[in-house]
């Protein structure tokens, strides 16, 4: 039977992927919430589900399987228990401050469908949803400003960070910031519970249980034996270290890690914000990330003389470390708009850099970079463009939105 999981490079033909369509988490999201929820604005939610639509739709139409985390879930959840034990965990690790119970928020919830249970849990839970028949003392309303017993998740949309395919199995991700955290939550369970995947021992590389926090957007597949993980805002040294023990002791085929630093700023949360893969031999990278001599800091990881140490050394330039793990003798850096200053800070913000590869030479990306589409056609890639205007709200472009699954091996 063919394994329900498989990437082993960031530009094989994509043939299954994960998306989250964006549903009423948004319409939580309020001017006052915007920073500590990882939002710059808010989107007008029946917009931005037309152009997520058509995203998917544009996959669909290049053969590719979308599957949607939210539907996913739902279906792992068919056991009673499961549903309890799923609510309690979500309770647990996501209930706001305020004067409800677990018990009653539990009931509350389960009260739902499968479907609406899991859409709920996505969305929050809003104060006025639940009569609790207590009334609160003065100090209480002081202290419980939150509109919400269960905070709403509103960056699920971007399927990429909380879970990342790497070969046959996947790292189950400790999100850095606690309004992420829960996210990750949902695959677990999709992973352990929905048929799909229980018809194999997926492995779990690393899981969100690890003390040190990773994101997938830091996760790039080089080829079948390498992998790029940024050491970003999101992403620390220590779980990029842990990952690369893990599998070099557990399978046979990823030998090394390119550990590449970028800078810890909010634009460049993680780095397929600064740096993607498009064809055999080419990247965007926002030019910002290199310093004046185009030098940055990269650490090579292979395995070491035992399974708890790992060999390292440190290289300064990109391009060498790339032409070395990719055996090539050439390769190009495409810089996100042209590395004219105002229009590389301007479409990088809006993801220029942030392309989907969905085979080689082949990439989705947001229409309003128009300056870096129009390079990377100059560098012969196929470029698909898809709406933008509310998408690029939430600061994620078309492979922070997607988590694919299945790609054939190139
Ligand atoms: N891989 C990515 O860069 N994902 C984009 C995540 C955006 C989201 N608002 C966040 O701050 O986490």
């Amino acid at each position: 039977m063919k394994h329900p999981l498989h990437v082993a490079s960031e530009i094989g033909e994509l043939q299954t992927v994960l998306l989250k369509r964006p549903g009423q988490e948004l319409e939580n999201l309020t001017p006052e919430y915007l920073q500590p929820l990882l939002f710059d604005d808010i989107p007008f939610l029946p917009v931005i589900q037309k152009e997520h639509d058509y995203f998917a739709q544009t996959l669909r139409n290049r053969g590719i399987e979308v599957l949607y985390l939210e539907k996913l879930a739902a279906e792992a959840l068919v056991d009673k228990s499961l549903r309890e034990e799923f609510v309690d965990q979500m309770l647990e690790e996501g209930r706001a401050e305020g004067n409800v119970s677990h018990q009653i928020l539990k009931e509350y919830l389960l009260s739902f469908s499968n479907e609406d249970l899991v859409q709920k849990i996505m969305s929050g839970v809003r104060k006025n949803e639940i009569e609790t028949g207590k009334s609160m003392q003065l100090h209480e309303f002081m202290q419980d400003h939150s509109p919400f017993y269960l905070v709403p998740m509103p960056n699920l949309y971007f399927t990429r960070d909380p879970a990342a395919v790497i070969g046959d199995g996947l790292t189950i991700n400790k999100m850095r910031e606690t309004a992420r955290r829960r996210e990750s939550m949902f695959m677990e369970y999709v992973v352990k519970h929905h048929p799909r995947f229980t018809s194999h021992n997926v492995p779990i590389w690393l899981d969100r249980n690890y003390e040190f926090p990773i994101e997938g957007g830091d996760e790039l597949i080089l080829n079948e034996e390498t992998i790029a993980i940024g050491v970003s805002a999101r992403t620390s040294a220590k779980a990029i270290e842990r990952l690369a023990l893990n599998l070099f002791s557990r399978q046979e085929k990823f030998k090394r890690v390119l550990a590449i630093e970028i800078p810890k700023c909010r634009a460049f949360m993680h780095l397929d914000t600064v740096f993607t893969m498009v064809d055999y031999d080419k990247f965007t990278i926002h030019p910002a990330i290199q310093g004046p001599q185009g030098n940055m800091n990269i650490y090579v990881l292979e395995k070491g003389p035992d399974e708890e140490t790992l060999k390292i050394t440190h290289h300064t330039s990109l391009t060498e470390s790339l032409k070395e793990v990719l055996g090539l003798k050439d390769l190009v850096l495409i810089p996100c708009g042209g590395g004219d200053a105002i229009a590389s800070a301007r479409e990088q913000w809006n993801d220029g850099s942030n392309t989907l590869a969905i085979a080689p030479g082949v990439v989705v990306t947001y229409d309003r970079n128009y300056v870096s589409n129009a390079l990377l056609r100059e560098h012969g890639i196929e470029v698909i463009e898809i709406l933008s205007s509310e998408l690029s709200r939430g600061r994620g472009g078309p492979r922070c939105m997607s988590m694919p699954i299945v790609r054939k091996d190139i």
